[in-house]
C-alpha cells in the first residue's frame, strides 16, 4: 500500500500540531517518524489511521482519497505503547479477536482462524503460549501478542506508536529486530513512531524527522545522519559537538576551534562535528584531555579547548593511549549552518 500525505494541517485550538506536512511512503516500506516530545508524531500517525481528521490537506491510500474515511474502512493495524490486550481472553483469543468479530461471509471459518492464529504465534516466536492469559506473559511477550493481533486482520498498513516505550533496553533491542524480521516476512507497509533516534536508525528503511509540526527531513538512516539538512536534524540524530561562531572566507571559527565551512556565506553560524569525525592533526586546534573511557571496541574521550569549550571524541580503543595531556585535533567533516 502506498501512502501519500499532502500538505496536511492540524490545529488543536490555536496550536498547530501539524503544519503543511507532506510525505510519500512506498509500498512495503518501514518508515520511522522520529522527533522530540510534542513534535506531532502521534498526531500524524492518528491522521494516517483515521482516528483524527486534518483541517486541511489530503491522505491518499494507493491513490484513493481516504482523508475523511473511518479507521475501519482504511483497514489499518494499530499497536500502542500500552498493551491494549483483553485481560480476560487467552493469547489465542486476543489474536483472533479481529477475525472473530467479523460477520457473514467476511468471517473466516473456525479452522481457518485457528490456523491463522497458529501461524502468527509462530511468526512472533510465541508458539505454545496461545492458552495463556496476558497476566502470565512478560511485557515483551505482550507486545508481540499485540503485534500478532494487529497483523491477524491482514491490515493494509501497520501503525505502531512507541510500541516498545514501556520496556527495558535489552527487550526493546530484541523486539526491534523481531519487528524488522516480521516486517520483512509480511511485507506490510509499516509506520513506526519513536523519539529514540537509535531505534529509528536501526530499524527503518527511511526516517522522517519532525520538529514542531514540520517535517525537517526524510531520508535513509545514513542520509539523515551523514547529510543533515538543518541544525535541528544534525543535533537530534546522532551525537555531535556543537559550536556557535562565525564564518569568514570558507572557515568557521568559534574561539580556538577552526573548521572548514564549505560554501556557507560569511556571518554568524552554528557548526556540528560528530565525535568520530575528530582526529589528531599537527595543525589542529588544542584540546586538553580530561578523561578517556573505554566502551567496548571504542573509547570516548572528553576534553576541553583552551577557551573552555567541551569536546567529545570517539576513537578506536587501540588509539586511546594517544589521548593524554594536550593534543591537537582537526575535523574530518563538519556540518555548518548559517545562524
Ligand atoms: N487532543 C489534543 N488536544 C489538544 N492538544 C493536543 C491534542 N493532541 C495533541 N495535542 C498537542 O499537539 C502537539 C503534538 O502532539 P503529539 O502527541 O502529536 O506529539 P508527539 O510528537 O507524538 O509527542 P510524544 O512523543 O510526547 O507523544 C503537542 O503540543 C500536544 O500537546
Amino acid at each position: 500500500m502506498t501512502i501519500s500525505i499532502r500538505s496536511v494541517d492540524k490545529k488543536f485550538g490555536r496550536y498547530p500540531a501539524l503544519n503543511k506536512v507532506g510525505l510519500e511512503i512506498a509500498d512495503g516500506e518501514l518508515l520511522a517518524l522520529l522527533g522530540p516530545s510534542g513534535s506531532g508524531k502521534t498526531t500524524l500517525l492518528r491522521v494516517i489511521a483515521g482516528l483524527e481528521f486534518p483541517d486541511a490537506g489530503q491522505v491518499l491510500f494507493h491513490d484513493q482519497d481516504v482523508t475523511y474515511a473511518s479507521a475501519a474502512a482504511r483497514r489499518v493495524g494499530f499497536v500502542f505503547q500500552q498493551y491494549a490486550l483483553f485481560k480476560h481472553m487467552t493469547v489465542a483469543k486476543n489474536i483472533a479477536f479481529g477475525l472473530d468479530v467479523r460477520k457473514g461471509k467476511d468471517k473466516p471459518s473456525k479452522v481457518e482462524i485457528t490456523r491463522r492464529v497458529a501461524d502468527l504465534l509462530r511468526l512472533v516466536e510465541l508458539e505454545g503460549l496461545g492458552g495463556r492469559y496476558p497476566s502470565q506473559l512478560s511485557g515483551g511477550q505482550r507486545q508481540r501478542v499485540a503485534l500478532s493481533r494487529a497483523l491477524a486482520v491482514q491490515p493494509s498498513v501497520l501503525l505502531l506508536d512507541e510500541p516498545f516505550g514501556a520496556l527495558d533496553a535489552t527487550v526493546r533491542k530484541s523486539l526491534r529486530k523481531e519487528l524488522r524480521r516480521v516486517h520483512d516476512a509480511t511485507g506490510v507497509t509499516t509506520i513506526f513512531v519513536t523519539h529514540d533516534q537509535e531505534e529509528a536508525l536501526d530499524l527503518a528503511d527511511r526516517v522522517a524527522i519532525l520538529n514542531q509540526g514540520v517535517i525537517e527531513q526524510v531520508g535513509t538512516p545514513a542520509q539523515v545522519h551523514d547529510e543533515p539538512v538543518s541544525p535541528f536534524v544534525c543535533g537530534f540524530v546522532g551525537e555531535a559537538n556543537r559550536f556557535e561562531g562565525t564564518v569568514s572566507g570558507g572557515r568557521f571559527a568559534a574561539g580556538a576551534v577552526s573548521l572548514s565551512a564549505g560554501t556557507v556565506a560569511d556571518g554568524k553560524a552554528v557548526a556540528f562535528v560528530r565525535p568520530h569525525d575528530l582526529n589528531l592533526a599537527a595543525d589542529g586546534f588544542e584540546v586538553r584531555i580530561n578523561r578517556v573511557h573505554v566502551q567496548g571496541a571504542l573509547a570516548a574521550v572528553d576534553g576541553v579547548t583552551v577557551d573552555g569549550q567541551r569536546i567529545e571524541v570517539t576513537v578506536s580503543r587501540d588509539q586511546a593511549d594517544l589521548f593524554t595531556g594536550a593534543v591537537k585535533l582537526s575535523a574530518r567533516k563538519a556540518h555548518v549552518y548559517p545562524a
